[in-house]
């Protein structure tokens, strides 16, 4: 059966050790898509993604994975989902084609699927030594050949470049964004970092404090605020005068430019206007540039300032 959404949740809430830590979550992950789940340390993404495929019990709320509900069809729902949550939980000893092989078993795939995999993560010229002597980029991308394994058409990663060094930070961002084109299926992936995710993703879900905040296509909700450098001969002169205008307008970062924030849609800014006015109050406007503020912008605008490291000022 057709169905718009890969994951719907309608008012999720967990409770733990007596604190609310999911509290009424909607998501809406559209079919398709590759959907970046973001918020920081704590937010209570991984309970979130426990809660999806099952391994915890929500207190209140619906899950829909592939338009079913998880607690009437959980058996069946399983064969079409792949998860790696928190951390790989591979088998050392073993080299990576019998983890491989061992998943199949437990999951009823045929073994001929893993060649598939190991090709998806370039992992087929190391398939044959224990995970022992894999470095954690290559653990974690058996990890993710795991989870590929019976083609599932909904794919859970949580956190899938923590710990790893840039190299393989870079190796698994690669591997997420060509998924789509290599497998047909949904992938939602969690992440406390917003770059590592900004250039994969085509939507994404901010959490904070086990709430969503915000939910959206990148391109709608990454590109809302915009700003225009204005640069001028005599900056306080122009900065009284927008400011007149009642425009968000404050100095630059050189001493002639001067800066408007604005929102796309709410606001109705016209460049050509502001030029127009400044040059008839005799300021001379030697250039104008419009920028949209990226996801960067919103995150910061909806998550808070980034908490001081220790030894930082507040
Ligand atoms: N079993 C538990 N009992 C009590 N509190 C818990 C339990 N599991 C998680 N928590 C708390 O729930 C909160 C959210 O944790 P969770 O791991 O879901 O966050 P997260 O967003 O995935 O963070 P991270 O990016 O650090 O993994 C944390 O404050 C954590 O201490």
């Amino acid at each position: 059966m057709a169905h718009a959404f890969a994951i719907e949740t309608e008012g999720l809430s967990k409770a733990l050790g007596g604190r609310p830590i999911v509290r009424e979550v909607g998501l809406a992950v559209p079919r398709g898509s590759v959907f970046g789940f973001l918020g920081p340390n704590g937010a209570g993404k991984t309970t979130v993604m426990r809660l999806l495929v099952g391994l915890l019990k929500p207190d209140a709320g619906n899950i829909r994975l592939l338009g079913s509900d998880l607690a009437e069809n959980r058996k069946a729902l399983m064969g079409r989902i792949g998860a790696f949550i928190e951390t790989p939980g591979l088998y050392e000893n073993l080299s990576g084609r019998e983890n491989l092989k061992l998943a199949c078993r437990l999951r009823g795939i045929d073994t001929a699927d893993i060649s598939r995999v190991l090709g998806i993560v370039a992992m087929e010229g190391a398939a044959d030594r224990r995970v022992r002597s894999y470095s954690l980029g290559m653990k974690q991308r058996l990890a993710l050949a795991r989870a590929l394994l019976g083609n599932p058409a909904l794919l859970l990663l949580d956190e899938p470049t923590n710990g790893l060094d840039p190299e393989g930070i870079m190796a698994m961002r690669e591997l997420i964004r060509d998924l789509p084109q290599r497998i047909d299926a949904t992938v939602f992936l969690s992440s406390h970092l917003l770059g590592e995710v900004e250039e994969v993703v085509d939507s994404i879900a901010l959490l904070r404090e086990g709430k969503l905040i915000a939910q959206g296509k990148l391109s709608a909700l990454g590109s809302t605020s915009a700003r225009l450098k204005i640069t001028v001969d005599r900056a306080p002169d122009a900065l009284a005068l927008l400011l007149a205008h009642g425009l968000r307008v404050e100095p630059g970062s050189a001493a002639n430019d001067l800066c408007v924030t604005y929102d796309r849609y709410a606001e109705n800014i016209d460049p050509a206007e502001i030029n127009r006015r400044l040059v008839s109050a005799g300021i001379g406007v030697s250039a104008l540039a419009q920028e949209r503020l990226g996801l960067e912008h919103l995150y910061r605008e909806v998550m808070g300032p980034r908490p001081a490291m220790e030894g930082e000022a507040a």
